[in-house]
């Protein structure tokens, strides 16, 4: 440009040769406004176009002749200060520019263009324009440099005729119509040239957003690029594409904008989008946002409607049926399908889509599922999808038993994978052969569970080889303990005397082995001490306490009948075995031999509440340490102990149980300590009849005390039912007997009431 530059300056200073010098600048307009336009980078501009070669000759000759310059500066375009100088030279004011002192760059009063050696200076405003355009203007660019040599033609022949030059004010006038033709026309060719090349930008970005950010894949990439060439195919064939959308004002679609987490704001701020195009990018993300919330809400409906349906064979029954494109399969499809899957970040389309379903996957459909997606358009994509999807599941081997697979990212990788199939398999938890099994005499037992312990025992329910259930009581024997070894062997042996004993426990199996002692035994379902607590806050019940007091006292019958002291009688040694009460324990039971009132024992006792005072006697306590470990049960005591079982199902614990620790030793003994039976319990009447059984069970002298059978036989044990009418006729008899006999002696009053005690027994009930 300043070579041209200072040709013309030359030609004004009255070089001839200036004419060369402009049609040489016609001719690169020329070749210029037919050059194409494609390695241009609008990166490079730092301002707007800068001005022709010639525009720049003609202004400055304009302000030679008008020595109005700075109103052509003051066109409201950027002139950089940096690169351009005003140098008042002897032909008049001229601009050269510079770059670092030495480089070339290119100026004009529109800006400057950043020097690019690869490129040749050119007049970027004009080299796209249409051909008929570009030859209007340099007519009229002509006309104009034909105008201006005649000016300096006959200004050289004034001047050289000693006359001064003189400037005709119409001429000027013209010349600044045409300047500013021409500036118009350049400014209409920067605005059309910028549109240009923003809509080439929009596209390039439309492009890049649809690929989206670096993790696409190739394939993606390659599918969404073919996608859009296939869009514009689509478009040519339908004729849609007009010329028009190939030049410089395409319309940018903006609907397939993938947002991410930016909003229309940060949108356009990120990828450098005129601000302009904000309203139509706002409409377009409130459009997708509405989309979104509807598909979410869709989701939640689906979700539910799937579990309903999923269940139902029905459903599975009709899966051939997704073939079928009709509206009303196209919902419970969408439905069944469960939540919509975003496709668009991706593809820049969106739309549900069915998620991966529990699928056996074969050879064919996973090729099926390996094939590109077609190309698509907006509106037809989500549709060719679902059709594609529901070709595909109709291929699919469906196993409705599997489990739900987690619904696949939103991304077009997941589609191209094959299904990964989760096979859940429910086991029932292998039980560990350590510990839970034990064979005895060659019957293996397998344990369930732990019933409940005792002082050196425990008992577990287990179950035979044929899944009958037992007691087994794992005792630990202390061999070195002579009395320890026998009194278990002792157990053993009573049990088995009180075998098929109804009352009592039974005894399947047992061994010793390794200082252990395991019995089979049968199986109880809870003892009497858990009933009892479950009745502890309700109110007194006559009739429960007389019908377990009844139980006990068969139990214990059973076992005194054939000559057994229990002696560790307490409601946890009672259990219930299908609804009868059954006898258990019997590590420290002893035989008592024949005509024998009291044995003596050799081992330690068991619970003080229940125990009575001739047995704790005997084992001499003091100070509440025993010094003797020999101690005296007999029959007698087992009914102390009943006697405390029922006081304590009467009064809700036993009679001493309010001492603690040794005093209640101490209390047992003492004769002074007297037991109380209060007559209410709470708010409830305590029948006479309870009261006297349990007193003559708590007698202090073994020797006055009850025996089972009397107690079995007790009034509130064995009452006697009469009818009012028994009473009445009694009564008349009676009164009759004595009118008719005068005088009655007592002995004869005592033989009658003999006579009727006699025939009440056969009113007990
Ligand atoms: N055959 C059985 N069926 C069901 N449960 C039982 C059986 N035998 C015992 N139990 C439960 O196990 C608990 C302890 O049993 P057992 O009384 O025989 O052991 P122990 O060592 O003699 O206890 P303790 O020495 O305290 O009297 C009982 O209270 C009862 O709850």
């Amino acid at each position: 440009m300043s070579r041209y530059l200072s040709q013309d300056r030359r030609g004004a200073d009255g070089n001839i040769e200036g004419a060369g010098s402009l049609s040489r600048s016609t001719s690169t307009i020329r070749s210029m406004v037919d050059a194409s336009d494609d390695e241009e980078d609008e990166d490079n501009i730092i301002g707007p176009p800068k001005l022709s070669d010639f525009g720049s000759n003609l202004l400055n000759e304009s302000a030679n002749h008008s020595g109005t310059f700075t109103k052509f500066r003051g066109l409201g375009m950027a002139h950089s200060p940096r690169v351009t100088q005003r140098i008042d030279g002897p032909g008049g004011n001229n601009i050269v520019s510079h770059r670092n002192g030495s480089s070339p760059s290119s100026s004009s009063i529109f800006g400057s263009t950043v020097y690019n050696p690869a490129r040749p200076s050119s007049m970027t405003t004009v080299n796209n324009l249409k051909h008929e355009d570009s030859s209007r203007i340099s007519t009229v660019k002509n006309d104009v440099l034909n105008r201006t040599l005649e000016r300096r033609r006959l200004s050289r022949t004034a001047s050289s005729l000693s006359n001064p030059p003189t400037v005709n004010s119409i001429d000027l006038k013209d010349h600044e119509v045409n300047i500013e033709k021409i500036k118009q026309t350049i400014r209409d060719e920067t605005t059309s040239k910028l549109l240009e090349r923003r809509a080439k930008r929009f596209l390039n970005l439309e492009r890049r957003n649809r690929l989206g950010p670096a993790k696409r894949t190739s394939m993606t990439s390659s599918l969404i690029t073919s996608e859009m060439d296939d869009l514009l195919i689509q478009r040519d064939a339908k004729g849609e594409v007009e010329q028009q959308d190939r030049e410089m004002t395409p319309q940018v679609d903006y609907s397939n904008i993938v947002f991410g987490d930016l909003n229309p704001f940060q949108y356009v701020n990120k990828y450098n989008i005129p601000m302009e195009e904000l309203p139509q990018i706002s409409k377009v993300y409130i459009e997708k946002r509405k989309e979104e919330n509807r598909r979410v809400a869709l989701r939640k409906h689906s979700s539910s409607s799937l579990n309903v349906v999923s269940n139902s064979s029905q459903y599975w029954a009709n899966k051939g049926n997704y073939d079928d494109k009709s509206e009303e399969n196209e919902k419970p499809v969408a439905d069944l399908l469960g939540p919509a899957i975003r496709h668009s970040d991706q593809t820049g389309t969106s739309g549900p889509l069915p998620p991966r379903t529990p699928v056996q996957l074969n050879e064919s459909n996973h090729n099926v599922m390996k094939q590109e997606l077609p190309a698509h358009n907006n509106e037809n994509y989500n549709v060719n999808k679902l059709i594609r999807k529901r070709e595909v599941l109709a291929n699919l081997n469906v196993n409705q038993k599997e489990p739900e697979l987690k619904k696949p990212k939103n991304n077009l990788e997941q589609l191209d994978k094959p299904a990964i199939i989760k096979r859940v398999e429910i086991q029932e938890p292998k039980p560990s052969k350590k510990n839970t099994s034990i064979v005895i005499n060659n019957e293996e037992y397998e344990k369930i569970e732990l019933l409940g312990s005792g002082g050196s025992s425990k008992v577990y329910k287990v179950r035979d080889s044929s899944k009958k259930v037992f007691a087994l009581k794992r005792v630990a024997i202390d061999m070195f303990e002579e009395s320890s070894v026998e009194s278990f062997k002792g157990e053993i042996a009573l049990l088995e005397k009180l075998k098929n004993q109804e009352r009592v426990v039974q005894l399947y199996n047992y061994a010793l082995e390794s200082s252990v002692l395991y019995l089979i035994m049968e199986c109880g379902d809870y003892d009497l001490s858990v009933m009892l607590r479950e009745r502890l806050n309700k109110p007194l019940d006559t009739e429960f306490v007389r019908y377990y007091a009844r139980e006990i006292s068969h139990c214990v019958k059973v076992v005194h009948d054939v000559g057994i002291v229990h002696s560790d009688l307490k409601p946890a040694n009672f259990i219930f075995v299908k609804g009868t009460l059954k006898i258990i324990d019997f590590g420290i039971a002893n035989a008592v031999p024949e005509h024998t009132v009291n044995i003596y024992r050799e081992t330690q006792i068991g619970t003080p509440n229940y125990m009575a005072p001739e047995a704790l006697v005997a084992m001499n306590y003091t100070n509440g340490e025993s010094n003797v470990s020999r101690w005296k049960v007999g029959k007698p005591s087992d009914v102390w102990s009943l006697g405390c079982i029922i006081y304590q199902m009467v009064y809700g614990k036993p009679p001493y149980a309010s001492f603690q620790g040794n005093d209640r030793i101490r209390a047992i003994i003492k004769p002074s300590v007297k037991i109380e039976y209060p007559s209410v319990k709470e708010g409830v009447t305590v029948p006479n009849s309870i009261i006297e059984l349990i007193k003559v069970c708590l007698n202090r002298d073994p020797n006055k005390r009850v025996d089972v059978d009397g107690m079995l036989n007790s009034t509130f044990l064995s009452p006697i039912l009469v009818s009012e009418a028994f009473v009445r006729d009694l009564v008349k008899n009676a009164v009759e007997y004595g009118i008719k006999q005068g005088d009655v002696s007592i002995t004869t009053i005592d033989a009658l009431a003999n006579d009727v005690i006699e025939k009440l027994s056969e009113y007990r009930i």
